[in-house]
């Protein structure tokens, strides 16, 4: 893609998985012979200096043990199923944890090395490359992982060098075998010969990076993401934040927990009983709160499904959906519609909510399995207050609506790039070329969602991404298509959602935001909401609207931006 260019935290190699006899030796230091390395740690070792003083063990890879530790073993079977299985690192460290039966310090050290590595891959890759004396999709897939683990306990955590290494080493003889234990000492041993600081400047000057290339190196982004979340926080007016954004990316998020009103019999109960277990109430919401350690499961009403969790910013658009006022209420009970439900997280809170009101929520997921996650997630909220569909969200019209939904949800498939800080290897899964069909499928789920809406309803529109493909220009697109839509201001149904801490972050975006639509959305940022970066637009139909149907059956073959790598866009071009 023309705009992607040299991606500075090396896009991660997916490699062939056998070929263990290419995995020989580390690459000398520049201007250097290998004999020259031991010397140059000799030396560093003599003067404290560089790395502070490095010690390594005196034993030869292959005399050393053989045992891998239990939590470094955790990660790096995680590590191993996300490379070579897709997984996501979320649903299978916890599952890797029970399985091993680890104590709380060790279920925190596997769950560090895990998402730091992932988190890092990139950054770790490229400098794994300059210690490698070939291209790293030469090595084997194990052989690289435990590397990129031992990487990220020498450059981003606390651990001894000696014991980074020697560690490592003893995984790689456990789980992979003796051959490749010496290629591991060595190039983790020139590893640890700088800080990652160090690293990422030399790195640069030799790459001649600078700008979205040499913050992607530093704090391990795609640069394509990069230049993406730059182009959103200007857009929003938050252009001189992108750094802030880029570290609170690469941070632990804070567990949120959500107490389905009306579904205790005490309102309130499970989330009190969450603070004698030291939970802290949000000042952010009401009926949240912010779990800090311990064993969630344990607290109760999480097996009834009560008490959840789920991120504050999930729950602000949701409450902020059920909220918004209504033009004209009418009298008979509204009918409310989750067109995107899988796994259920806000369907649940929406239903206990139209619950609460005599209104009735349609959930639907076209994926068997995740529909079956989402009746799961209902389970808790009074069975007379919901229904779930198993069906494509773009047939919806195919239903007997009546005269359609008061509130609809279209939580649409994205990027996810807002979600960076919880699935730690998305951002080098996601490629460029991810949009294309994921905007195109919001599209039509957004005009679908149009054609069922009631006179005078509202739709919200959110993607847990800030890429402005998903999202204003999502939005801008919608709106020429549906003219007769009034985009509302976000912030007013988002601030009456929150308590009053909530509602001075919600203030308006700050002044500069990019276009009169940016200006009216609502997009939510980790480093200043302590959210996911959630995108929330609502829009109404106004009540007497015409139907506007075969206009849009008219434009459906209008798709956004799909094919080309840049869109223009009255807040310029916007790279996809
Ligand atoms: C961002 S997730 C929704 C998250 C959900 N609202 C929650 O809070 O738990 C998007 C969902 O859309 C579903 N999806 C994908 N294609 C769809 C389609 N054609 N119609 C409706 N939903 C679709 C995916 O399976 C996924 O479960």
């Amino acid at each position: 893609m023309s705009h992607a260019g040299r991606d500075s935290a090396q896009q991660p190699s997916r490699r062939n998985e056998k070929g263990r006899e290419r995995n020989r030796g580390a690459k000398s230091s520049p201007g250097q012979g290998k004999s020259g390395q031991g010397r140059a740690d000799q030396r560093r070792s003599d003067q404290g200096g560089g790395t502070g003083g490095r010690r390594f063990s005196a034993a030869a890879p292959a005399q050393r043990k053989r045992r891998a530790d239990p939590a470094r073993l955790t990660a790096y079977t995680v590590l191993r199923a996300v490379s070579r299985d897709d997984a996501y690192a979320n649903l299978t460290l916890p599952a890797e944890i029970r399985r091993r039966r680890l104590d709380k310090r060790d279920a925190g050290f596997a769950t560090e090395l895990t998402y730091g590595t992932l988190r890092g891959t990139g950054t770790y890759d490229a400098i794994l490359s300059a210690c490698v004396d070939r291209p790293l999709d030469q090595l084997d897939a194990p052989v690289l992982d435990a590397l990129r683990l031992g990487a990220h306990q020498l450059l981003n955590m606390r651990v001894e060098t000696h014991a980074a290494v020697d560690e490592t080493v003893a995984l790689v003889r456990a789980e992979i075998g003796a051959g490749p234990s010496g290629l591991v000492n060595a190039v983790l041993r020139k590893v640890s010969a700088r800080t990652l600081q160090d690293w990422t400047r030399t790195l640069s000057a030799e790459r001649d990076l600078s700008g979205d290339d040499a913050l992607a190196l530093t704090h391990a982004h795609p640069a394509w993401v990069v230049r993406a979340l730059r182009q959103s926080l200007r857009a929003d007016g938050r252009g001189d934040e992108l750094e802030a954004l880029l570290r609170a990316n690469n941070a632990a998020p804070e567990v949120h927990l959500v107490e389905l009103p009306g579904t205790s019999s005490v309102e309130g109960d499970r989330l009190r009983s969450a603070q004698e277990a030291g939970a802290v109430a949000s000042s952010a919401l009401t009926g949240a709160a912010i779990f800090r350690g311990g064993d969630i499961a344990r607290l109760p009403g999480t097996r009834e499904g009560q008490l959840r969790v789920q991120d504050i910013g999930s729950q602000w658009v949701t409450r902020a959906l059920a909220a918004a006022e209504l033009p004209d209420p009418g009298q008979g009970a509204e009918r409310w519609l989750d067109l995107c439900a899988g796994p259920g997280g806000k369907a649940a809170l929406l239903a206990a909510l139209a619950a609460q009101r005599g209104a009735t929520v349609l959930a639907n997921e076209p994926a068997a399995h995740r529909a079956k996650l989402v009746s799961q997630a209902l389970q808790a909220v009074d069975h007379q207050a919901w229904t779930v569909r198993t069906g494509d969200g773009r047939t919806i019209g195919e239903e007997p609506t009546g005269t359609g939904f008061q509130r609809i949800l279209v939580d649409a498939p994205c990027t996810g790039l807002g979600a960076l800080r919880r699935r730690p290897e998305a951002r080098w899964r996601r490629t460029p070329g991810d949009l294309a069909g994921l905007t195109a499928l919001q599209h039509e789920l957004l005009d679908a969602a149009v054609g069922a809406l009631a006179p005078g309803g509202l739709l919200a529109y959110v993607t847990c991404s800030p890429h402005m493909a998903e999202t204003v220009i999502q939005v801008d697109d919608l709106l020429r298509r549906h003219p007769e839509l009034e985009l509302l201001d976000a912030h007013g149904p988002m601030r009456a959602a929150a308590e009053d801490a909530g509602a001075q972050l919600l203030r308006d975006a700050p002044a500069g935001a990019g276009s009169q639509t940016a200006a009216r959305c609502l997009q939510l940022w980790p480093h200043i909401h302590g959210t996911d970066a959630m995108f929330f637009a609502l829009l109404q139909r106004p009540v007497d609207a015409k139907d506007a149907s075969a206009s849009h059956q008219s434009q459906k073959s209008d798709q956004p931006q799909d094919s080309d790598d840049v869109a223009e866009h009255p807040g310029g071009r916007i790279a996809l």
